[in-house]
């Protein structure tokens, strides 16, 4: 193996910087040449790929974004589309790849890996921590403090008003930020996916607290849970509880920016030299991932079709943490 390129792709998460800079600097203490592919896989049907050297991942540690830039390829789902791809990682002379992302990217890679037999070792960069293969992903630290911070700066509001906050935090599918930063946040409910949680509940739980003469309440709510998102569990408790002051804040994208966390910069770090160190030793269509502090390789298929569970434990927290008895609740957790 000479010359690799590495490129991000999906939604971006603070500390894919950090990552691409570990890949640079590793191939480089390695003895590779290493590209970098701007957009992700639009970057490499497009032929936009740079030589990367040490000083040009210099200051960018701190960063979040990705300076590869990324972008949902539609083009590359099609076969014609790998085929320019392909074409132009020959040209450059590419023979390993460094994907950072999330089982999209992964499903890319493994699909053109079947066709083209160009290896790619990914790092799980995604806010939502959603990827089996890792107990943590690139960019969830980060993104769960900045939602708590901005649960902590709602939280004065919901006590002076007396109010009802319900606030959405990112997860397409899943409840990992929202029922880490309701521990930190000191929330009285995380409704998410994996809960399986019901508008019922909910309101069971307000009029539970305003019985114990609790006077603000605060209700994470993941993107992805079924019942609906903030603002539509929030419409239909106040048909039901009229009486509350109900509010909802939607964080949105400002949980995927800023500056990463100690925790995501090394985690990331670690990654993108475990990711080429990976590649060296002839590994492809595997994710390096850390699980219970030891760096390990999983296979794509595994993290595309196995699901991470929730650890209960932090439900649970949630749940005991609130004055609700957990042995109350019927229903299933995931
Ligand atoms: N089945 C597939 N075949 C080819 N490319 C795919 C496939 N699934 C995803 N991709 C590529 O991977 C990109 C990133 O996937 P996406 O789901 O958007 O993000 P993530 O990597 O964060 O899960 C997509 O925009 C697409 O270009
Ligand atoms: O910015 P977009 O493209 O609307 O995507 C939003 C989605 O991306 C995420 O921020 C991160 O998800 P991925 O990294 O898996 O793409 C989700 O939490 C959210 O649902």
């Amino acid at each position: 193996m000479k010359r690799i390129a590495v490129f991000t792709s999906g939604g971006d998460a603070p500390g894919m910087n950090a990552c691409i800079r570990a890949v640079v600097r590793s191939a480089h203490y390695f003895g590779l040449e290493v590209y970098g592919i701007l957009k992700g896989y639009d970057g490499m049907i497009h032929g936009n790929l740079i030589e990367m050297d040490d000083r040009s991942v210099s200051n960018i540690i701190q960063r979040g974004g990705t300076i590869l830039k990324s972008a949902r390829s539609e083009e590359f789902r099609t076969m014609e589309g790998r085929k320019k791809a392909y074409e132009n990682i020959k040209k450059f002379g590419i023979d390993g790849l460094v994907g950072i992302g999330g089982n999209g990217t992964f499903t890319g890679a493994e699909v053109f890996y079947n066709e083209f037999q160009i290896p790619c070792v990914g790092a799980p960069g995604t806010i939502d921590n959603d990827l089996y293969g890792t107990d943590f992903t690139i960019g969830y630290d980060t993104a769960v403090n900045t939602a708590l911070s901005a649960i902590d700066r709602i939280r004065d509001t919901a006590d002076a008003h007396e109010r009802i906050f319900f606030i959405e935090v990112m997860g397409r599918d899943t409840g990992y930020i929202a029922v880490r930063s309701a521990i930190a946040g000191g929330a009285e409910m995380s409704v998410m996916p994996e809960s399986k949680n019901s508008i019922k509940e909910v309101i069971q739980k307000l009029k539970h607290g305003t019985s114990q003469s609790k006077s603000s309440h605060i209700i994470i709510v993941a993107e992805g849970h079924e019942v609906g998102r903030a603002q539509s569990i929030a419409d239909k408790v106040k048909k039901e509880l009229p009486e509350l002051d109900a509010k909802v804040t939607t964080l949105g994208h400002v949980q995927r920016g800023g500056a990463p966390t100690a925790a995501d910069r090394v985690l990331a770090s670690r990654l993108g030299l475990g990711a080429v160190e990976g590649l060296i030793k002839g590994k492809t269509n595997v994710m390096a991932g850390v699980i219970n502090r030891t760096l390990c390789y999983t296979p794509f298929k595994d993290t595309i079709t196995k699901k991470k569970p929730i650890n209960k434990e932090l439900i649970r927290i949630v749940e005991i943490l609130n004055g609700r008895k957990y042995h109350n609740i019927e229903r299933e957790i995931l």
